[in-house]
């Protein structure tokens, strides 16, 4: 494991560049910058992998870099947003320097502030001139409803509000930068592409050469990138910032916007598209359910989206109220005997005379490996290929009642897939994802680097990508909103009490600041991590 770099700082502990470099190192694990690289410049000081600040009452600032603490000579310039005229009827052009955004709202009398993010937008200097911003822009992954509007705002958005005239596309993914061609995009040649599903630019799984993408971003002078993708193409957008960024001391802004329309990206609110994906997947389960109710003891199954995460399944359930059991890869379940989902489906055709069952594909995988013997496959990025649950438990259910004389069903399959991420966003999701494309463009524009943009909490933040990457996010069946779904279609939940025990959701890690040798060891050992008064406290040590 990487020994994290601390950085202690007094309480408020979140300043502005170039002042916030003024906080203590004390530990670095960082590589020198390549000599060779001809744009790169060499990093004049060792910069820390992880930011961490410590303020009272177990706050912790979790920070993302910053293109000065690589290269502290940096020139910064005034923000040219306070003389947009659009922007002069805003009271307040720049978000507070000292803005954090908590990671848990909710908390209790002693609970440890906890986690904060430095929050999102304008800042009053930034580190780019309009002319010398040569951005990048790729999407990578699989497909989700918005990537076109992020694109549209991205280039607009930079154009509009900071005058950056030169944006580049990638074309088809990761690979584009140093296999594909790439495409000027202007405002006017993304005009309009909001309106249409996928994305302009391509996208592709697999092809993730670190190095030769750097050597693309090098050679083509990019000094801002904005990577679009899922928790496969943040880890490859943390890898990108480690090598230009840390180890060739390019100034060159690394920033991640995470896309799925699993909404499996961890610490975030939620992820664009998913609201648009969850809306159409409405259409398939009303057609199930139309089927259903027509037939005798009529069986609608609709598989939907969400390999590892359950969240499509689950909201479209809730939104739908036609569905009388939804199946997510979070809560196993079994089909013969007893409190059974065989015997369920029996139970409720007797009661109802129709039923519609909603799977997310990542569902029930375990069981069908036991009935069937498959080798694992995986696509070209690592994910594992995952086995029909929806075809194979039609079959497991068709079976189950040819066996039975006399209780005849009428079962129909509806796979919507690629159909409920290949539509345009909807308008919420439109408005949420201009929003992302201008956090991402202002932490570009003031200097950071090495970070995802999102909400938390309502609140955009920067994040940096370690926490972003390091775990999915999962329906958590001790949740509430699991019992919603149990309690609005009245399904088995197929689990013991010691299962649900057992289930419990994983205490969220705060982050520990390391002990380091010498003096400091004491002050990080005795909580609160700093109050604001010792001298390692004090901004200026
Ligand atoms: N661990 C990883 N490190 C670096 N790049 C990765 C990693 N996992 C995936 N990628 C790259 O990210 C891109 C998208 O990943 P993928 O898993 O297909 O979609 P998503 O980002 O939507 O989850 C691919 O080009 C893939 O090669
Ligand atoms: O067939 P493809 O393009 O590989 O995509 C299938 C997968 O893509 C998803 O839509 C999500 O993909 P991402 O990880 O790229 O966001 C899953 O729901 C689905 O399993
Ligand atoms: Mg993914």
């Amino acid at each position: 494991m990487e020994t994290a770099t601390v950085v202690v700082a007094p309480v408020p502990v979140a300043i502005a560049p170039p002042a916030q470099h003024k906080l203590l190192e004390l530990k670095s694990s960082f590589a020198p910058a390549a000599k060779s690289a001809p744009q790169a410049r060499k990093a004049a000081k060792p910069a820390p992998k992880k930011k961490l600040a410590g303020g009272s009452g177990g706050y912790v600032l979790e920070d993302v870099p910053h293109l000065t603490d690589y290269l502290p000579e940096l020139k910064s310039y005034p923000n040219p947003l306070q003389d947009h005229p659009a922007y002069s009827v805003v009271k307040q052009y720049f978000v507070n320097p000292d803005d954090t955004v908590a990671k848990k709202i909710v908390v209790h009398k002693g609970s440890a502030r906890g986690t904060h993010f430095r929050r999102a937008g304008p800042r009053q200097r930034v580190y780019f001139q309009p002319g010398e911003v040569r951005a990048a822009i790729v999407t990578c992954g699989g497909l989700c409803p918005g990537l076109n509007t992020v694109i549209r705002e991205l280039v607009c958005g930079l154009h509009d509000m900071y005058g950056v005239t030169s944006v580049l596309g990638i074309e088809g993914g990761y690979k584009g930068f140093y296999a594909r061609n790439t495409v000027d995009l202007t405002p006017r040649s993304v005009n309009g592409i909001h309106k249409r599903g996928g994305t302009v630019l391509g996208t592709s799984r697999g092809g993730q050469d670190t190095g030769k993408i750097a050597d693309s971003i090098q050679d083509r002078g990019i000094n801002q990138v904005y990577i679009i993708g899922g928790d496969g193409t943040q880890k490859g957008a943390a890898s990108i910032h480690d090598e230009v960024v840390r180890r060739r001391g390019i100034p060159c802004a690394v920033v991640g916007v995470p896309k799925t329309i699993d909404n499996d990206i961890a610490v975030i609110d939620r992820s664009f598209g998913f609201d648009t994906a969850v809306e159409e997947a409405q259409r398939a389960i009303s057609a199930a359910h139309v089927e259903a109710e027509s037939a005798e003891n009529g069986v609608g199954v609709v598989k939907l989206m969400g390999r590892n995460s359950g969240f499509i399944a689950m909201h479209a359930t809730l939104a739908s109220r036609d569905v009388d059991c939804c199946l997510i890869p979070e809560s196993p379940f079994y089909m013969e005997g007893n409190g059974g989902l065989l015997e369920f489906v029996e139970r409720r055709l007797r009661e109802n005379g129709h039923m519609v069952i909603v799977v997310a594909e990542g569902a029930g995988q375990d069981l069908i490996a036991k009935s069937m013997h498959f080798a694992d496959t995986h696509d070209a990025s690592g994910n594992k290929v995952l086995l029909d649950v929806g075809l194979w438990l039609c079959q497991k259910i068709k079976e189950h009642f040819k066996r039975k004389p006399g209780f005849p069903i009428t079962l129909k399959y509806i796979d919507p897939t690629y159909m409920i991420r290949a539509v345009p966003s909807n308008a919420s999701d439109n408005v949420y994802c201009t929003l992302l494309a201008h956090s991402a463009i202002h932490g570009a524009m003031a200097g950071y680097t090495g970070f995802t943009v999102a909400p938390v909490n309502g609140r955009h933040a920067y994040i940096p990508f370690y926490r972003i990457t390091e775990k999915q996010n999962k329906v958590v069946i001790t949740d509430r909103m699991w019992a919603r779904v149990l309690c609005s279609t009245n399904q088995p939940c197929f689990l013991t009490h010691e299962d649900v025990e057992g289930a419990g959701q994983e205490e969220e890690e705060e982050p520990q600041l390391p002990l380091v040798e010498g003096d400091n060891a004491l002050l990080l050992r005795s909580p609160p991590m700093c109050n604001g008064n010792g001298p390692l406290c004090s901004g200026a040590a």
